[in-house]
């Protein structure tokens, strides 16, 4: 990875995922009617997403969440911008309900739109669809049908997509879905909720980041 981190501010984001919404065929051809966000740091986005895609087709979509985690909680490593070592191996901290007499979500028939702020490796986007495909495969087996037969669809929408090799691959049908907001060098993106100074001048340095005035 190179050398600076570079700024985002919320607004960016915002804007991003605005501009996102408005460009590309999420919410017309590609209509989700679930968000899965990643977190912690795809809550965001997928709340501010969830607001753009209401304001184009007038559906409130659910937001169900999960918790991956790849990267190593080193002392200090994410506070202020401090890269973040990646681990090997993605850590699953929160999933969704179903399976039980408790089952809340049903993922059949579904156009799911996973969602989160960064596609670095690719390892934690891999690691949430094979993990969703195995829901999926389960509640066809318990639904009594052919396996594929749900039509469920997932895509991924990411605000900032790292262009670099990436480690590991989508399959073809996940890419034709694949909706990142914006692509960036291979630098560590210094987010604005991992700001713990002063969000004016880290909002001031995100400007400069990207040339604005
Ligand atoms: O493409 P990858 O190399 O897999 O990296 C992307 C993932 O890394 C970050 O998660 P992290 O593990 O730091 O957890 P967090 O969202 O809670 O900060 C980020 O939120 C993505 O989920
Ligand atoms: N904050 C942050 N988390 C990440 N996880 C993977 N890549 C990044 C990054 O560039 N910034």
């Amino acid at each position: 990875m190179a050398d600076a981190k570079l700024y985002i501010s919320y607004n960016q984001i915002h804007q991003l995922i605005d501009r996102a919404v408005r460009n590309f065929e999420l919410g017309d051809s590609y209509n989700p009617d679930l968000i899965i966000a990643i977190g912690g740091g795809g809550f965001i986005p997928a709340r501010i997403l969830r607001s753009f895609l209401k304001a184009k087709h007038g559906r409130n979509i659910p937001i169900q969440a999960i918790g991956l985690s790849l990267y190593e909680e080193l002392p200090n490593a994410g506070q202020n911008g401090i890269p973040e070592t990646p681990g090997t191996q993605v850590t699953k901290t929160q999933w969704l309900n179903f399976g039980g007499a408790d089952t809340l979500v049903s993922l059949l028939g579904r156009k799911i739109l996973i969602v989160d702020e960064v596609d670095d490796s690719r390892k934690t986007l891999v690691y949430a669809v094979s993990e969703l495909q195995k829901d999926i495969l389960k509640q066809e087996e318990q639904a009594g049908i052919a396996p594929g037969s749900s039509n469920t669809e997932i895509g991924i929408f990411v605000v900032y997509n790292k262009e670099k090799p990436k480690g590991e691959h989508l399959s073809p049908e996940i890419m034709r879905r694949y909706y990142p907001a914006a692509t960036t060098p291979d630098r560590w993106l210094f987010f604005p909720w991992d700001c713990t100074t002063d969000i004016e001048e880290h909002t001031e340095h995100a400007k400069k980041s990207f040339g604005e005035k």
